[in-house]
């Protein structure tokens, strides 16, 4: 019997530079902050192979450059065959919040659907102290574009600054909802062929590889 094929997730994480996309990725990926940062130029990828239900799969995140001359050769690649979308923006920084509806328009000119699951994310929660996008607000802007809001620290997930919790989601546990809600759009399904008795079981990406293309899945 042939090993079983993994299924990849891609996941695009785009916003402005200096919001916090290669850390938040980062500390999906490798479960830590990372110790020091880098404008990114193009794209820079991050895996990690996930279970779920007994099934393992693989999530890519697509770490992609938030400046605009780091981005123009690269953007025609970001879009292609993307699972999901995670929007950041910095709370400590309105700018970045108010450049949101400019990313959501990118993806609309890349033919992203509405079948394409988003998600909002408000990173540095760990410095409440000094933000400019309230959760009322964020939740506002979330809620007329049909995303889930999640507010979160890369770099410190359990406290702010002051010393204090900061009640924040947790890194991984935005990413594996992501995952989840992915996994459930595209269940296991069990085909009956029009005759004879053998049951074979069938990936739902097989019968709408158009739409997501091969690229999701390796053997
Ligand atoms: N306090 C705090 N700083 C953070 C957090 N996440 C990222 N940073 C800092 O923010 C700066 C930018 O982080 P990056 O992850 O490089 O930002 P980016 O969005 O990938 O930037 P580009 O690659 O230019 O698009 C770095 O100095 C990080 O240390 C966080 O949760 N809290």
């Amino acid at each position: 019997m042939p090993p079983p094929r993994t299924r990849i997730f891609k996941i695009i994480v785009i916003g402005d530079s200096g919001v916090g996309k290669t850390c938040l990725t980062y500390r999906f990926c490798a479960g830590k902050f990372p110790d020091k940062t880098e404008a990114t130029i193009g794209v820079d990828f991050r895996e990690k192979v996930i279970e779920i239900d007994g099934e393992k799969i693989k999530v890519q995140l697509w770490d992609t450059a938030g400046q605009e001359r780091f981005r123009k050769s690269m953007v025609q690649h970001y879009y292609r065959n993307v699972h999901a979308v995670v929007f950041v923006y910095d709370v400590t920084n309105a700018a970045s919040f108010r450049s949101l509806p400019a990313w959501i328009e990118e993806c609309r000119q890349h033919a992203l659907g509405q079948e394409v699951p988003r998600i909002l994310v408000g990173n540095k929660c760990d410095l409440r102290h000094a933000a400019q996008v309230s959760t009322d607000v964020a939740q506002q802007f979330a809620d007329a574009h049909s995303m889930p809001l999640f507010e979160t620290s890369a770099k410190n997930p359990y406290g702010n600054d002051d010393g204090g919790r900061n009640n924040s989601d947790h890194v991984e546990a935005i990413f594996m909802t992501v995952a989840h809600k992915l996994k459930s759009q595209k269940p296991l399904v069990l085909s009956q062929p029009p005759s004879g008795d053998t049951v074979t079981l069938r990936r739902q990406d097989e019968e709408d590889r158009g739409s997501w293309g091969c690229g999701c899945w390796r053997s």
